[in-house]
């Protein structure tokens, strides 16, 4: 991750992650299906240890069977390289976790 977050224009966002990702209301938003809140539950811990890691941290909303993520740069008040680069993070977990996007 680069030191600074850089602004990024909402279709760079789209461009530059997983097709899980679309952007609402000024957020990059993707929804995974874990199929169970265990599942779900280990999914936000291990995205949360990224964003511990990257200093980043998304909104999550963890239900059953599903598990949504949000992410802004507070700091800039928009859409950022950060924002990208954890969305690629969180769609990596997923996939290593064998979770599909909703
Ligand atoms: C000092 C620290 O890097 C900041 O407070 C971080 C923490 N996590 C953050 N997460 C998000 N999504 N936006 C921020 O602006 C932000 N700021």
């Amino acid at each position: 991750m680069t030191q600074k977050p850089e602004p990024v224009t909402q279709a760079e966002a789209l461009a530059q992650t997983p097709d899980a990702w679309t952007v609402d209301d000024g957020m990059l938003v993707a929804e995974y299906r874990p199929g169970n809140m265990v599942r779900g539950l280990e999914m936000v811990t291990a995205v949360v240890a990224a964003a511990e890691e990257a200093g980043h941290h998304p909104d999550v909303d963890l239900r059953y069977p599903t598990v949504a993520f949000r992410l802004v740069t507070h700091s800039v008040g928009q859409l950022t390289s950060f924002d990208v680069a954890l969305a690629q993070r969180i769609d990596a977990i997923a996939a290593e976790k064998g979770i599909e996007p909703a």
